[in-house]
């Protein structure tokens, strides 16, 4: 099992961020968390990384404790911040520098469509650039889990479709993602397994057929996107 969080808690004070989340994710799955703000979803990926630990519950990652498997995971976390007057390629090599076993950095740049960006600094991108930029850096460790938080929130229809198409790809060699959206139809589209979070809590957990059939508690899914749908601009993405 890549993913393995069992009745997982993490309490901030009286907030229950996370609140009893069993959460299973099997190797080359691609899985989505779907949720409004403040739903949990950053709290999880937060978790699997070993950046906070649980208040209660068990979080395994590729069978170990989080955070002791690090070099094995690439992620893209929605507070990430970069050096702007570093290049693409110039980031890339030094991340790459941080793992065992890394992909080539011109075989990365090539695979998210950078390659012509390589010698642009950070400030010069433009924000799907900048999102392809982070996943290149999650991608250059040859990561067997990808943990990816809303990795295309600023992103137009084209270029979420092409975002997709470059991180599946990575599916091909075997790596997992797990990834954290608002978009009901992003997550459709894209994921073999829809996991709906609101409050802390796991609401549904299916397969995206299953969603459009009503076997999974549609109502549920619906009730939890009604609370951002206030916050969220319409954006359909197909
Ligand atoms: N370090 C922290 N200290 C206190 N409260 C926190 C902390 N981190 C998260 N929370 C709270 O936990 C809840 C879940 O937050 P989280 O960021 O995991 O949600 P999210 O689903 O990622 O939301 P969004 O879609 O807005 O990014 C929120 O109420 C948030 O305010």
């Amino acid at each position: 099992m890549t993913v393995l969080m069992t009745d997982v808690h993490k309490h901030y004070g009286t907030t229950r961020a996370v609140d009893g989340v069993d959460l299973a994710v099997h190797r080359g799955e691609v899985v989505a968390l779907l949720g409004p703000n403040g739903a949990g979803k950053t709290t999880i990926f937060e978790l699997l990384l070993g950046l906070v630990r649980p208040t209660a519950g068990t979080v395994s990652v590729l069978g170990h404790a989080p955070g002791t498997v690090r070099a094995r995971v690439g992620a893209m976390l929605q507070s990430a911040g970069l050096p702007e007057q570093v290049t693409v390629g110039e980031l890339v090599g030094l991340m790459a520098r941080a793992y065992p076993d890394p992909r080539p950095v011109g075989e990365v740049l090539e695979r998210t469509a950078l390659t012509d960006r390589a010698g642009r600094t950070v400030t010069t991108l433009s924000g799907g650039e900048r999102q392809r930029l982070l996943l290149a850096m999650a991608l250059v460790g040859a990561p067997e889990l990808l943990l990816l938080d809303e990795p295309t929130a600023a992103m137009d229809v084209a270029s979420r479709r092409a975002f997709w198409r470059l991180a599946r790809a990575s599916v091909a060699d075997g790596a997992t993602i797990l990834f954290a959206t608002h978009d009901l139809p992003e997550a459709e589209a894209v994921a073999d397994r829809v996991v709906v979070v609101a409050a802390g809590r796991v609401l549904v957990d299916a397969p995206p057929r299953e969603l459009l059939s009503g076997d999974a508690h549609l109502e549920d899914v619906f009730l939890a996107l009604t609370e951002e749908s206030t916050t969220t601009p319409e954006g359909a993405w197909r």
